[in-house]
């Protein structure tokens, strides 16, 4: 019968591995002592004394007595096994300890203890065992490759309930500490690392050589302590498999000092002494061992009783697998102590332990793994990946780059809504803004047309404001143009008004001069004295004629309606002006024809007298000749708006200031005037009275002439200044336009394809008037270039219209008024045009050999009918540039004219590059005068 089967325990035989692995948890079974009884051969001593063997073995597990002395037999006692003195360490190791030995290899203390009396080979057999057990655990190491194994070795003995420390003797009696974890520890115990299975052994051999041994009756080298050696063995699996948990259990191979009998062993003294401590301790033993058989545990344990009982707690009854091999001498001398023996091991065998697998956390291998883990956590963080926690940072890095975006985005465009509601709040301010104002100055189509160079911007309160780029089309920018064209206008109406009262004042000084000049004049003949009296009341009525309003009443808002209508109101002013003017002109001619010739004698006196004072000459107007001459001269710069050479009159701001010097023949009238301060003609008669009436009468023409020549002028400005009135009425029409066409889209789209047909016929009606009026050819081709057709020309095209068809009729009036009152030369206006033109077409022909290629000399020549032959190549360009702008009626002969001239001046012909505001419609005051600048000075057509 088996009794306490161990759990399983590695088997020496099998060299299985233990079947609790780590990982598998701590799992606690109950098992009882495992408890053999092995019986010794008869000792020489026991031979020599003719002792007999007093025991039988019926089998493995049982030993009974014998029969020897016909007392009560004894037994039978069975146990684990019972092993006969035939049985050799190896078979009581292999089948009474070495299972239990093995456990500790899987985490399970082990204890394996030898009980028995003195000499019954205790030491003996635990040699055994310790030799086989370290042969087996080395075994099993070496065919364990996947868990590492540590080994650690301490020894020490209980001799007289000292306990010392057999591989630190000098170190003295060690106290026992009680441990909560671990139980009762030898304080200071020095534990050895077990290198391997040779150095185990050397360190056993060790701890037997310090052990306490003597002399005895039974024992030549009886032990006199308790030899406990331990033999911790932790173990655990290779780093590969990262597991954490190891295995840690203690093997204790305890040799225990014999018990005997001190009337056996004849102790006395020492032996006595230390036979009383070991009986002691093998008592408390034995007594712990009986409390705990049977599986009760009632009462107190006496564990503490002894320092034996107290380190060996846990093997007995505890956290341990214990085999306790009870040994015994066969011989019939010492039956009463082996019944003892067998006493005390039937005892043990009822004891029931509770052995488990002890996994610890293994420091080195903690250590490893955090420094693993670290590492891994450091090479995600320098290189995430997608997944685990480096998917999640990755996630988050996402998610907040998005939001970066989004948050950009929406900056973005809180920005262009704010630039939108900018743009919305300037357009709906000016939609909304009233007419007058020009906060924003004014529309870039207006300046063109209106502004001008005035030493009157006073009254317009300052510089005109900057013009305002036009980058709009369509709708809204007819309405922008709308609003600031407003206050533009205001602005021109200001300047016409202020010109109407220059002119109005001027008249006024003028005619009264001329009234008493002709006042002071005395024609003998009633017709003459008749045509002077009317021309006196005619000069008072022109002199009563206010041009302008003294005051006038400037509203800072005031709508372009009231002022439109109040410059309507002096319309009749102007044309009164004008129709006296003609009044006074006609009576200039009456007189100058009824002057009786040598009759009458003015007042020479009067008349030189006055004539000091008097503002007239006899030279002709000095912007007649300017008006009519061609616009603009490349030979002749400063032409324009410089005054004749013979011309005696300043320049000033209000152009009819005289100067006290006069020309020539002025000066001989005043020679002879200064030199005959003679009395009346009536008192003479000698030829040289005669004489000096001559002289009078032609001075008096002359004078008349003069007179006439200053109305005219009079006439001329007049016109200029209806002319500017008109073109600001034509400003009106277009404003209110524009203000029409912005009410639709509708609206637009209709005007634009209006414009669109009528550009072309108005093209045509300006060439034809260029070429009527010998207008500058590079004029024509800038002209013609820039404007082609875009709505915003409309204006352009509309002023050179106007202005064109009124030379063009100013031209036609000058032809057929008489030449007797055109001056010296009445031909010399058109004439200096012609002549102008002339010298125009001279110096673009020089410009032909360095503008176009010989190439293009050659491809012009050939299809414009050039004849190769000639006088040399200057003729022939000449001949050339002579047959550009001649034929008004072929559009498609003005745009190749256009082409070349365009190429020759230097200028692309799509005229892209030219700034339509060179052909501004300034208005340029008399008194300046401008210096050529090459072609663009059309606006002096208009300078009267
Ligand atoms: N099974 C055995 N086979 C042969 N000899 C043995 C056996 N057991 C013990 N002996 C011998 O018996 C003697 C005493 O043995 P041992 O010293 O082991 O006894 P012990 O129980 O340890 O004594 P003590 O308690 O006094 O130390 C030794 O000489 C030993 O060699």
């Amino acid at each position: 019968m088996r009794i306490g089967t161990p759990i399983t325990t590695p088997s020496s035989k099998t060299r299985r591995t233990p079947s609790c692995t780590p990982g598998g948890g701590p799992k606690a079974q109950e098992e009882k002592i495992l408890v053999t009884v092995r019986v010794r051969p008869l000792s020489p001593k026991e031979q020599a004394a003719y002792d007999l063997i007093a025991w039988e073995f019926s089998d493995e597990h049982t030993i009974i007595s014998k029969n020897l002395t016909h007392e009560r037999p004894t037994g039978p006692y069975t146990f684990d096994k019972v092993f006969d003195p035939s049985c050799s360490n190896q078979k009581v190791y292999e089948e009474g300890a070495g299972d239990v030995a093995l456990s500790v290899l899987s985490g399970i203390n082990a204890t394996i203890f030898a009980y028995g009396q003195t000499s019954s080979g205790k030491t003996f057999t635990m040699r055994g065992i310790t030799e086989n057990a370290i042969k087996d655990i080395y075994e099993h190491i070496s065919v364990t490759p996947e868990r590492e194994f540590v080994l650690k070795f301490s020894a020490l003995e209980i001799y007289n309930e000292t306990v010392v420390d057999l591989l630190n003797r000098d170190s003295g009696s060690l106290r026992l500490l009680d441990d909560p974890e671990k139980g009762t520890i030898v304080e200071k115990q020095i534990e050895e690392a077990v290198k391997d299975a040779q150095h185990l052994r050397h360190l056993i051999a060790i701890c037997e050589a310090q052990r306490q041994v003597g002399e005895t009756a039974l024992n030549d080298k009886s032990s006199r302590s308790h030899q406990i050696i331990k033999l911790t063995i932790e173990s655990s699996l290779r780093e590969s498999t990262g597991s954490l948990r190891s295995f840690l259990a203690s093997l204790y191979l305890v040799d225990l000092a014999g018990s005997e009998r001190a009337s056996q062993t004849n102790a006395d003294g020492t032996r006595f002494k230390e036979g009383s401590h070991i009986n002691r301790s093998l008592l408390t033993l034995t007594t712990v061992i009986r409390k705990l058989s049977g599986g009760k545990r009632i009462g107190h344990i006496p564990y503490r009783d002894s320092k034996l009982t107290r380190i060996l707690q846990s093997s007995v009854g505890g956290n341990a697998r214990t085999a306790i091999i009870c040994t015994m001498s066969p011989a019939l001398g010492h039956v009463e102590q082996s019944r003892n023996t067998l006493s005390f091991a039937t005892s043990a065998k009822e004891v029931t332990n509770n052995a488990h697998v002890n996994l610890v956390v293994a420091e080195k291998q903690l250590l490893k793994h955090l420094k693993k883990e670290v590492a891994r956590l450091e090479a995600e963080l320098r290189s995430p990946e997608p997944c685990g926690s480096s998917s999640l940072r990755s996630l988050l890095i996402e998610k907040e780059m998005k939001i970066q975006q989004m948050e950009i985005e929406m900056n973005e465009l809180k920005r262009q809504r704010d630039i939108a509601e900018s743009q919305l709040e300037l357009e709906r301010k000016a939609h909304k803004e009233p007419k007058g104002s020009n906060q924003h100055g004014p529309s870039r189509r207006v300046v063109k047309c209106l502004s001008y160079t005035s030493e009157n911007e006073s009254v317009s309160g300052g510089p005109l404001p900057k013009i305002q780029p036009r980058n709009l089309t369509g709708r809204q920018s007819l309405v922008r143009q709308s609003a600031t064209s407003s206050s533009m206008l205001v602005h021109e109406i200001r300047k016409i008004e202020m010109s109407q009262r220059q002119l109005g004042e001027e008249a006024n000084r003028a005619l009264d001069l001329l009234h008493k000049e002709v006042a002071s004049h005395r024609i003998g003949s009633q017709d003459a004295n008749e045509a002077l009296a009317k021309l006196l009341v005619e000069i008072k009525e022109m002199q009563a004629i206010g041009l302008v309003p003294e005051t006038i009443e400037i509203k800072d808002k005031g709508s372009l309606k009231e002022e439109i209508a109040r410059l309507n109101t002096q319309e009749t002013n102007i044309a009164s002006l004008e129709e006296k003017l003609e009044n006074v002109q006609r009576s200039l001619d009456k007189l100058v024809t009824c002057f009786p010739s040598g009759k009458g004698t003015p007042d020479l006196r009067t008349s030189a007298k006055k004539k000091k004072g008097l503002p007239f000459t006899l030279s002709n107007s000095p912007n007649m000749p300017n008006m009519i001459r061609s616009p603009c001269s490349p030979v002749e710069p400063g032409i324009e708006n410089r005054a004749p050479e013979a011309n005696n009159l300043s320049s000033g701001s209000d152009g009819f200031y005289l100067r006290e010097s006069t020309p020539r023949r002025n000066h001989e009238a005043n020679n002879i005037s200064s030199a005959e301060t003679t009395p009346a003609p009536k008192h003479s008669t000698s030829v040289g009275v005669k004489k000096m009436e001559k002289m009078f009468k032609k001075a008096t023409e002359e004078h008349i002439r003069s007179i006439r020549t200053y109305v005219t002028g009079l006439k001329e400005r007049v016109a200029k200044l209806q002319y500017q009135k008109q073109l600001l009425v034509c400003q009106v029409l277009e404003l209110e336009a524009n203000e029409a066409a912005s009410d639709g889209p509708d609206n637009i789209e209709e005007s634009s394809i209006s414009w669109q047909s009528m550009f072309e016929e108005r093209r045509k009606q300006i060439v034809m008037l260029w070429h009527l009026c010998h207008v500058s050819i590079i004029h024509r081709t800038q002209f013609y270039l820039l404007f082609k057709g875009d709505p915003s020309d409309q204006i352009y095209m509309e002023v050179e219209l106007r202005r064109l068809t009124w030379l063009e009729q100013h031209l036609a009036d000058l032809g057929n008024a008489s030449p007797a009152l055109l001056g010296d030369d009445p031909a010399s206006f058109v004439s200096s045009s012609i002549k102008a033109l002339k010298q125009e077409r001279e110096y673009l022909a020089k410009r032909v050999s360095t503008k176009l290629t010989p190439e293009e000399r050659e491809m012009l020549y050939l299809k414009w009918n050039i004849p190769p032959e000639g006088k040399g190549k200057t003729k022939r360009r000449l001949q050339l540039v002579n047959k550009l702008w001649m034929d008004p009626l072929n559009m498609q002969h003005i745009k190749e004219s256009a082409e070349i001239v365009a190429k020759l001046v230097g200028f692309c012909e799509t005229g892209e590059h030219v700034s339509k505001e060179m052909f501004e419609l300034n208005f340029v005051s008399p008194c300046d005068k401008k210096t050529w600048i090459g072609w663009n000075l059309i606006s002096n057509l208009l300078h009267l």
